[in-house]
């Protein structure tokens, strides 16, 4: 907005607004030094527990696409890891780019991947909603998982084929039955760290797990992410790509490991 550019704060394209808040001393993302991290023996193993029946539908928010879960009771949430308590499950999206060079958040020693996947979940135990849950501290985590080029990915596709009904803002489809676990890397290997949220409100609200392996999408699947539009039907033709977050400063923050 106008106080960003008084402040001289650089503005984001996608979003009018700056791309740091103010006063923010644990924003997202980061670059994840390897060398830099710190192995934690007293780290959990991450545990996930995800029922496909709580999945209810797939919509472009005209940011990015999202599947969003049902989360009225503990049926899909993770505990354990870095956790002090159980996170339901609330959605899960993706960040890309126009090109393979470029797309993810997250940074690991400055190298970038074309994509990266997010799985939102909220506190359930400290808080009663979702809403209230992204306003706190630690009310959310937030699984990160990079997606790089490689053999064709047969979970993936079963998103990947609905893309089209969802072209769109703001146009959504009923997704059922899907288990978004097939996503995640066999290695339980992560990096934790306090972040926020990498886009509007960027609240600091978020415990970051990263995995450390990234799983393997072929070409034409990531091609299909970016016949996105960003544009409601009917608007000049905005194709959806490049909605990632520029690196932010680590501010004095420690990454753990999970790994040594
Ligand atoms: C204010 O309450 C609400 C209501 C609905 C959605 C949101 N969200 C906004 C941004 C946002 C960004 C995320 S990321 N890229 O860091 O994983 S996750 C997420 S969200 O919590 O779903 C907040
Ligand atoms: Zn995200």
């Amino acid at each position: 907005g106008d106080s960003a550019r008084l402040l001289c704060l650089p503005v984001h394209p996608l979003w009018q607004s700056p791309i740091t808040i103010p006063g923010g001393s644990r924003q997202s993302p980061i670059n994840i030094q390897w060398r830099d991290s710190v192995y934690d023996p007293h780290l959990k193993p991450l545990e996930i527990r995800y029922d496909p029946e709580t999945c209810l539908h797939m919509w472009n928010n005209g940011y990015c696409f999202l599947v969003e879960f049902e989360d009225s009771t503990d049926k899909s949430y993770i505990t354990g890891g870095p956790l002090e308590n159980n996170y339901r499950l609330k959605q899960f999206h993706f960040h890309w780019g126009a090109i393979n060079e470029w797309g993810s958040e997250h940074t690991v020693d400055c190298k970038v991947f074309p994509a990266e996947l997010h799985l939102v979940h909220w506190n359930s135990c400290k808080f009663a909603s979702f809403e209230e849950a992204v306003m706190e501290a630690n009310g959310l985590a937030v699984i990160g998982v990079f997606l790089k080029i490689g053999a064709h990915h047969s979970g993936l596709q079963n998103l990947v084929e609905v893309l089209p009904s969802i072209k769109h803002k703001d146009t959504l489809v009923e997704f059922d039955e899907f288990d978004p676990s097939c996503l995640l890397p066999s290695c339980p290997d992560y990096w934790t760290y306090s972040g926020s949220l990498t886009t509007p409100p960027l609240t600091e609200s978020v415990t970051w797990i990263i995995k450390k392996k990234p799983i393997e999408v072929d070409e034409d699947q990531l091609e299909m992410f970016r016949m996105l539009l960003f544009n409601s039907f009917g608007d000049e033709e905005q194709r959806m790509v490049d909605n990632f977050r520029p690196l932010q400063p680590l501010m004095g923050r420690t990454v753990r490991s999970s790994f040594s």
